[in-house]
């Protein structure tokens, strides 16, 4: 069993399919007996993979800041759920609280998060494997991006390499067990 950090969209304008796609994702880390950390909130695609997981029997613990607590409906239905002072506690409590990271679709919070947890993870404050869950491409652009620093040598391919992309739930789940076990 492992601790996996999911950061994925607090949008409620988005359609279905992200929402399900978060719920699947939730019931699949239940499926294999792990604990989801999240954002703590209940809204969007955050508050689907909470609900999936614990609907398939799955543990979660939520990780929310103090000025998001009303706006993002607080999860108090969690396992545990954390209240931190600001924003940055925040991500480093879910950091610290998690064995590895999955990164479904979501905004510039979720890319705040992402590149938290890869930028911290290149300096070699923590070995935690990253896994992009890229439906439909979603982050092909992104990747594209992390090329052209590559091809133009701001950026090492082994850090490019931290970021694993794969394009659905059950292939990222087998990714980050892989890495884990390794
Ligand atoms: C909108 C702009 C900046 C927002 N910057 C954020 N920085 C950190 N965290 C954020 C930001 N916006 C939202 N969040 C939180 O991250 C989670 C996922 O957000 P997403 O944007 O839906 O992916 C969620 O808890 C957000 O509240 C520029 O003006």
């Amino acid at each position: 069993m492992a601790a996996i950090g999911v950061f994925c969209g607090s949008s409620t304008q988005i359609s279905k399919g992200y929402l399900d796609l978060a719920a699947d994702t939730g019931a699949e880390l239940a499926r294999r007996g792990h604990l989801v950390v999240s954002g703590g909130g209940s809204v969007g695609m955050m508050g689907a993979l909470v609900a999936g997981c614990r609907a398939a029997g799955g543990r979660t613990y939520g990780v929310i800041p103090e000025v998001l607590y009303g706006r993002e409906i607080a999860d108090v239905g969690s396992d545990e759920l954390v209240v931190t002072t600001d924003m940055a506690e925040r991500k480093n409590r879910m950091i610290a609280a998690a064995d590895a990271f999955l990164t479904l679709p979501g905004g510039v919070g979720t890319m705040d998060e992402l590149f938290e947890v890869w930028t911290t993870g290149h300096l070699g404050l923590h070995r935690k494997p990253i896994v992009l869950v890229s439906t439909d491409g979603f982050y092909d652009g992104l990747m594209s991006y992390v090329d052209t620093l590559v091809r133009d040598r701001f950026l090492s391919a082994e850090a490019r390499d931290l970021l694993r992309v794969v394009h659905d739930v059950p292939a990222a789940v087998d990714v980050l067990e892989a890495a884990l076990a390794a």
